[in-house]
Formats: structure tokens, C-alpha cells, sequence
């Protein structure tokens, strides 16, 4: 076995800091989930839409996004500040001007700050957005929302230019997909216009549900007129509010999926499975049990799980985010399994990194266009009887829990690296696995 002939030789020297996970533990005991990245993002540039200041509670204050998002606002022009476990926010000051292309490369949210500054009529110059490297991340969307609402755009190979606000126009969007970033830049900008807009096919994940709601208790006029439709009545004024964002779904999945790599127990509090429901649909299926408590899902694994197909899909379909979770799964279960991504077109890098801890997955173009025109891939995973520890690279955000929570399964060590991906979404993934009794730490090497 490759990671035999490793041990023989001994473990290269890593020079950057990396996870280093002792796999073979069935988690077991009680967790909570901290707040959720991708809530707690978009809320704190809604927090920035006024002049009064608006507390958020439960934010993540440890993710790298989170702190490269605070001092992109605070170069707009905001007001930001941390004060014990509270993010204040207001936006009077904001200035728009040109961002820094650094601070707005590292996140796909400084794409909102187009939405804020359309807000405070500033013009502003975004440099390329960033965030994972997992597909051709488009933007022409929020283009579109902002000039039906009549602003003027550009595009060009630097950036995005917001620049004078066109009259406030009654408008009606439509989306050919929900985008959730999209749909968030146009509620942003139309939210103290002077007419009403109607935002069709827009995004309804829960994050989105959980922002107009801090967005409603600042004061923004915002109704469901349908399924997945959402009228804006502008408002004159947003005013100072406090509000809690939700716990991050996407962790409660991360701690089910390392659940049944490891054979274990866990209750996982603040958390229900009504905002996973595919996800759990899924999971029932291929043998874990996962049951609904009072504001806690309970998860046990049973017995070999089995291999069940997976389609990405927009909320409330299976989520992207959580399909590298998926496949570690699938990497043990007993058959094969196919995961068909449709959202977005390179989100499968991480399937190399755990085949070299002995997973046995081919990545093949599906024959399909993704949501953005791009050519889709379906991984095909064949189960094996077990992983083993190596050394590994965090792709990106899932993809480096991935290759955790397989580490947590597998046998013998393993070391991540990359570990500035992992840490954008996930801040506390030691303690947070420690606690089930995981053998998890991160090194950090001493510099020479
Ligand atoms: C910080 C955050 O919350 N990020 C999430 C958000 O990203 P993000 O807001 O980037 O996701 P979108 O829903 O906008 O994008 C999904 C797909 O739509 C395409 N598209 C998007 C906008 C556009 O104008 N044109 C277009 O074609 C994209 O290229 C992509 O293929 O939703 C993604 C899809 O659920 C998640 O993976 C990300 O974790
Ligand atoms: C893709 C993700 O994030 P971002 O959009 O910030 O890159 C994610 O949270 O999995």
C-alpha cells in the first residue's frame, strides 16, 4: 500500500502549517454548531445598509472570510466593529470608491458590497471577486439585476464598475437561475429605491430566508408573493435592529458525514433536519439514522451503508456545498454511487485528493451543462473496503472537510494542508471533533 511504503521512508517535512488527524475513532457525544458562514456573511453587509447600528449575534468570528469581509466594509467606508461576541455594523460613511483588489480577491461575498454600495447611491470599482476555485463563477446575473433596477454596470477583465445610479425604476427580474448571490445584490439595491421591484426565480435557501429576516427587523418592506417570487416595496430609512444568525447547516452535514465514517453517535444541537431535508432524504437511505429532537438532529450509524446516487440541485435540492460530504461517504458504502454536479462545473478537485487516501472515484464529463453553460462531471464512486491516512491538500472549503472526515475514518495519519481554505468556512474543526473524541490537531512548524 502507497501509504506502507511512505511510512518506511518516513513523513516528508511540511512547512506550512497543517491538520494532522489519528483516524479510527467513532465520534461519539453532543456537539453545537456555530453560526453559519454563508448567513453570516451576506448579514453582515445587510447590517452596513444603515445608519444606525445593527447587532449581529452568533457570527463566526473566527473564519478567515469573515475577517477578510470586515475589512473590506471598513475600506467602503463602514462602520465595523467587534465588541465581545457582537458584530456592530452601520453603514453611514460608506463611500463606495475603489476596493482593494487583495481583500476583494480572497471572498465570492465582496460581490455584495455592488448591492450595498447601489444602497448609499455611491460608485463603486470591485475588483474580481474570489472564493473557492471550484467553476466558472459567473456574474452576469447580478449585472442584470442592478441595471432593470437602472443602474449603469460594467464589466471588464479587472472588475465590476457600479457607477452613477440610474433613475429608480419599477422593475420586474427574472433569474433563469436562483442565484443566490444575484439575489442578494438585488434586494440590497432596491431596498430603500422609491418603487416596488419583483424578483422572480429567486434564490429561497435558508441563508437568504435568514437575511430578510434581519433585513424586515431593520425596518425593509419584503414579502414571498409566491414560492419564489419576492416584491420589494422600497423603504425610505433601514434602522438599528439585533439579530442571531442561524447555525451553519452545512457543519450539522459535516458531522453527519464524519458520523458514518466512523461508525459513530452524535447529537448535534442547534440544528434541525428540516433545512436538509434532501440531504437527510439521502442519508436515511444509504443506512444512517438521523432523527429530528428538540432543535437537535440525533445521527447513528447502524451498519454498512450503501451506495445511493445524488444530483445537485438549487434549495431545496441537495445541496453543492454538502456533495464532497456526500462522496466521502460513499467512498466506504458498499456498490457504487454516482454524484451528477450541476451547479457548478470544477467542484470535484478534492476526488483526487481522496483517492490518495485509497478511495476509488473517476470523475467523467456528464454529457450536461451545468447552471453557468459550462460542460457538468459526474463522479463515480466505487466503494472500498477502507481509507488510509496520507498527506492531503484542502481544495477548497468542502473539499478540505472532505479529505477531514475521511481522515477521521481512515487508517493511520493523515495531514492536511492548504489549511487557509479549510479555515475560510470552517473555524473551529479541532475542538469542534475533539469534543466527539477525535485525535485532530493542527501544527503549526516552527520557522527556521
Ligand atoms: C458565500 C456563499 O454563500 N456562497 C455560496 C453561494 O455562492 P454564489 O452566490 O456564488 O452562488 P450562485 O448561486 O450565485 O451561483 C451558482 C451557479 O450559478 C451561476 N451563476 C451565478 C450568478 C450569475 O450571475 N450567473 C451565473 O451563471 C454560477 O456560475 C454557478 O454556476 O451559493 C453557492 C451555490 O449554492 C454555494 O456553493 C456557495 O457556498
Ligand atoms: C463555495 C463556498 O463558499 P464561497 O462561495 O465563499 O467560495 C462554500 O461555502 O462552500
Amino acid at each position: 500500500m502507497l501509504n506502507e511504503a511512505t511510512r518506511k521512508l518516513g513523513n516528508p517535512t511540511i512547512t506550512e502549517p497543517y491538520l494532522q488527524i489519528e483516524g479510527g475513532v467513532p465520534l461519539r457525544g453532543e456537539v453545537s454548531l456555530p453560526g453559519a458562514k454563508n448567513s453570516a456573511l451576506p448579514a453582515i453587509v445587510a447590517a452596513c445598509l444603515s445608519d444606525e447600528e445593527v447587532t449581529l449575534l452568533n457570527v463566526p468570528l473566527d473564519l478567515n472570510d469573515v475577517k477578510q469581509l470586515i475589512q473590506l466594509l471598513r475600506t467602503a467606508g463602514a462602520q465595523v466593529r467587534i465588541e465581545g461576541d457582537s458584530l456592530i455594523c452601520r453603514g453611514d460613511g460608506w463611500k463606495g470608491g475603489t476596493l482593494d483588489a487583495q481583500l476583494a480577491g480572497k471572498i465570492r461575498h465582496s460581490l455584495l458590497l455592488i448591492g450595498a454600495s447601489a444602497n448609499w447611491r455611491a460608485p463603486l470599482f470591485l475588483p474580481l471577486p474570489g472564493g473557492c476555485n471550484i467553476g466558472n463563477r459567473k456574474h452576469d446575473l447580478h449585472l442584470l439585476g442592478l441595471q432593470k433596477l437602472g443602474y449603469e454596470m460594467q464589466e471588464s477583465d479587472l472588475g465590476l464598475h457600479l457607477m452613477e445610479s440610474g433613475p429608480d425604476r419599477e422593475s420586474v427580474i427574472e433569474f433563469h437561475y436562483p442565484t443566490f448571490g444575484g439575489t442578494l445584490n438585488v434586494l440590497f439595491a432596491s431596498i430603500r429605491s422609491e418603487s416596488v421591484v419583483l424578483l422572480k426565480n429567486a434564490a429561497k435557501n435558508p441563508e437568504i430566508l435568514d437575511v430578510i429576516e434581519l433585513l424586515s427587523g431593520m425596518g425593509a418592506d419584503i414579502a414571498w408573493t409566491d414560492e419564489s417570487t419576492i416584491r420589494i416595496r422600497g423603504v425610505s430609512k433601514l434602522h438599528a435592529a439585533q439579530h442571531t444568525v442561524m447555525s451553519d447547516r452545512i457543519i450539522a452535514a459535516t458531522v453527519i458525514s464524519a458520523v458514518g465514517v466512523t461508525k459513530g453517535e452524535v447529537i448535534i444541537r442547534n440544528s434541525t433536519t428540516h433545512i436538509l431535508e434532501s440531504e437527510v432524504k439521502v442519508w436515511r437511505e444509504a443506512g444512517l439514522h438521523i432523527e429530528e429532537l428538540d432543535n437537535a438532529i440525533a445521527v447513528k450509524w447502524t451498519g454498512t451503508l450503501q451506495g445511493v446516487d445524488v444530483v445537485t440541485e438549487a434549495y431545496p435540492g441537495f445541496h453543492t456545498d454538502i456533495q464532497p460530504l456526500h462522496t466521502v461517504l460513499m467512498t466506504t458504502a458498499a456498490g457504487s454511487a454516482t454524484l451528477k454536479e450541476t451547479i457548478l462545473d470544477g467542484r470535484f478537485e478534492y476526488c483526487n485528493e481522496l483517492n490518495k487516501m485509497g478511495a476509488n472515484i473517476r470523475v467523467v464529463d456528464g454529457g450536461f451543462r451545468c447552471v453557468n453553460g459550462a460542460e457538468g462531471q459526474i463522479a463515480d464512486i466505487r466503494g472500498v473496503e477502507s481509507l488510509y491516512g496520507t498527506d492531503v491538500v484542502a481544495t477548497d472549503i468542502r473539499g478540505g472537510a472532505a479529505v477531514a472526515v475521511a481522515a477521521l475514518g481512515a487508517e493511520g495519519t493523515t495531514r492536511i494542508t492548504n489549511l487557509y481554505q479549510l479555515e475560510r468556512g470552517y473555524g473551529n474543526i479541532v475542538e469542534l471533533f475533539n469534543s466527539l473524541g477525535a485525535r485532530m490537531k493542527r501544527v503549526e512548524p516552527a520557522k527556521h
